[in-house]
C-alpha cells in the first residue's frame, strides 16, 4: 500500500470510529467544561477526598429526598412514553428497572436521614431544587419529543452515576459512613443501568429531526446547570 492510500484508509477508519461514538458523546465533548463541573463538583470531590463538612451532607441529603420524590413522577412519565414509543423494544423493561430502584432509593434515604439526624418533615426545598422539578415537570408534557425527554432522563442519572463513582475510584479517602450513598449510585448496576438509557436515547437521536437534536442538546445541557446548581445548594449548609 502506498503511503497515499495508507493515510485515506487511516481516516476513514477515524471517521468510523467518530461514528459509531453517538451524538450524546460529541454533545459532551462540546460541553466539556460544564459536564466536569456537574461530575467533579467540589461537593463532590470533598466526600472523595474525605474533607466533606457533615452539615453540606446533611443539606444535600434533605434536598435530594426532595429532588427524588419530585423525579419519581418524572420517571412515570418517561415510562408510559417508552410503553407507547418504543415498540417492541426494551426501553419500558429499562426505564421500569430505574423506577424499581427509586423505590428502594426512598427507603434508603429514610435510613440514612435517621442516622444523620435529619428531619425530612421539616425539610424546605431550595430554589435551585424548586428550578430543578420545575424543569423536569414542562419535559413530562406531551409535547416534549420522546428523545428529548429521554436526553433529559440519561444525563440526570449520569451525573449521579459519573460523581459518586468517582469517590470509589483508587485512592479514594471517602469516609466509611458516605460509601453507602457512593454505591448507591456508584455501582456498576448503575452504571450499567445509565449506559442502556444513553443507548436508547442515541437510538432516538439517530432518527431525530434537526430541530429536535437541537432541543435535546439544549436540555442536556440544562441538565448540566441544574446539576451544578443542586451540589451548589450543599455549601450552604443547614
Ligand atoms: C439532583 C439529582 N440528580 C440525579 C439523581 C439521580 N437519580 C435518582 O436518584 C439524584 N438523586 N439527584
Amino acid at each position: 500500500m502506498t503511503l497515499k492510500i495508507l493515510v485515506r484508509s487511516e481516516k476513514k477508519k477515524k471517521q468510523l470510529q467518530m461514528e459509531k461514538r453517538g451524538v450524546i458523546d460529541t454533545w459532551i465533548d462540546k460541553h466539556r467544561s460544564i459536564y466536569t463541573a456537574a461530575t467533579r463538583h467540589a461537593f463532590v470531590v470533598s466526600i472523595r477526598d474525605g474533607s466533606v463538612d457533615l452539615s453540606s451532607f446533611r443539606t444535600w441529603l434533605g434536598q435530594d429526598y426532595l429532588f427524588v420524590r419530585g423525579f419519581v413522577p418524572f420517571v412515570a412519565s418517561v415510562l408510559i412514553r417508552a410503553g407507547k414509543e418504543s415498540g417492541e423494544s426494551s426501553d419500558m423493561e429499562v426505564v421500569l428497572g430505574g423506577m424499581a430502584s427509586l423505590n428502594g432509593e426512598i427507603e434508603w434515604f429514610k435510613t440514612e436521614a435517621s442516622k444523620w439526624d435529619v428531619d425530612f418533615s421539616t425539610v424546605v426545598p431550595q430554589k435551585a431544587n424548586q428550578e430543578y422539578l420545575r424543569f423536569l415537570e414542562a419535559l413530562m408534557s406531551n409535547e416534549v419529543k420522546y428523545s428529548v425527554m429521554m436526553t433529559a432522563f440519561w444525563a440526570t442519572e449520569a451525573v449521579y452515576q459519573e460523581s459518586f463513582a468517582h469517590c470509589l475510584e483508587d485512592g479514594n479517602k471517602t469516609p466509611v459512613e458516605l460509601t453507602g450513598a457512593c454505591h448507591r449510585w456508584g455501582n456498576d448496576g448503575f452504571k450499567q443501568y445509565c449506559s442502556s438509557v444513553k443507548s436508547i436515547a442515541e437510538r432516538c437521536l439517530e432518527n431525530a429531526s434537526g430541530e429536535a437534536l437541537a432541543e435535546a442538546e439544549d436540555v442536556l445541557v440544562r441538565v448540566l446547570e441544574y446539576e451544578v446548581a443542586f451540589w451548589e445548594m450543599s455549601r450552604g449548609g443547614d
